[in-house]
C-alpha cells in the first residue's frame, strides 16, 4: 500500500527549526495541498521529504524510489532538446514513453526546440511533464504553476488528477486554487518557535559553552 507517513517531524534550515512536530499521511490516490503564508516552512518540508535535507526530529517512512520532486528550479538541460530532455530522464527512471507526457502538456509543436529557447512558461510545462516520465507514484511539489498561463493550469490539474486516479498521490505547495479534490495541510500552526531552547547543543552552543 503506498504511503507517505510523517510523524512528529521537525524541519530546520541552517540549524535553525522551521516547523516542529508535525504528522500527516499521504496515500494512494490522495492529493494534499501544503498552505501556509510566504517562508512558514513549506520549501523546507518538502526538501526534507525529497531527502535533500536530513530531518531535525521525527520520522518519515515512504516506499523506496517512490518520490519525484519538482522544485523552484526546473533543472532542464539548456542545449537538449524538448523531446531530447524528456527523454534523457525516462532513461534515467526506466522505461516509459515520452509522447504522452509531450501530449498532456502540450509541447508536441516544441518538441525539435532547444530548453534555452523556450519561454518560462514553456520551461515550466517541460519540468512538469518530467514528472510523467519518471514513473514515481508520489509527487511533492513547490509552487508549481509559477508562470503558468490559466491553460497550463488547467493541464496541469488534469495530469494530477489522472495521476492520483491511477492510484499516484501529490503533495502540492501552492498559493492557488486548482480546484482538485484535495486535502489541505495548513503549516501555520506547525511554526518553530525560535525563542525555544535548543533541544541538541549545536556546535555553536559548544564552542561558547
Ligand atoms: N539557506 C537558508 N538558511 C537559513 N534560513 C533559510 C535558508 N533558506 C530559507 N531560510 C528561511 O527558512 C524559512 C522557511 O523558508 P521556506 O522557503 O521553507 O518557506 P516557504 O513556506 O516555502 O515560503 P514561500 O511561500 O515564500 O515559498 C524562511 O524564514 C526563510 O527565510
Amino acid at each position: 500500500m503506498l504511503e507517505l507517513a510523517v510523524d512528529d517531524l521537525t524541519v530546520s534550515r541552517g540549524g535553525v527549526p522551521v516547523l516542529e512536530r508535525l504528522s500527516f499521511r499521504l496515500g494512494g490516490g490522495e492529493v494534499l495541498v501544503l498552505r501556509g503564508p510566504n517562508g512558514s516552512g513549506k520549501t523546507t518540508l518538502l526538501r526534507t521529504l525529497a531527502g535533500l535535507q536530513p530531518p531535525m526530529a521525527g520520522r518519515i517512512s515512504l516506499p523506496p524510489e517512490a518520490i519525484a520532486y519538482g522544485a523552484h528550479a526546473d533543472g532542464l538541460k539548456a542545449t537538449l532538446t524538448v523531446a531530447e530532455n524528456l527523454a534523457f530522464w525516462a532513461r534515467i527512471h526506466g522505461t516509459r514513453e515520452i509522447e504522452p507526457a509531450l501530449d498532456d502538456f502540450n509541447l508536441q509543436s516544441l518538441r525539435n526546440r532547444a530548453a534555452q529557447n523556450l519561454s518560462a512558461g514553456q520551461k515550466r510545462r517541460l519540468g512538469l511533464a518530467r514528472l510523467l516520465v519518471t514513473g514515481r507514484p508520489i509527487w511533492l511539489l513547490d509552487e508549481p504553476t509559477v508562470s503558468l498561463d490559466q491553460a497550463s493550469v488547467t493541464l496541469f490539474a488534469d495530469a494530477v488528477r489522472a495521476h492520483v486516479a491511477a492510484g499516484g498521490a501529490a503533495l502540492i505547495a501552492t498559493h492557488i486554487d486548482l480546484r482538485l479534490e484535495a486535502g489541505i495541510f495548513d503549516v501555520g500552526p506547525f511554526k518553530a518557535d525560535p525563542d525555544a531552547p535548543a533541544r541538541t547543543p549545536s556546535p555553536f552552543d559548544e564552542a561558547f559553552a
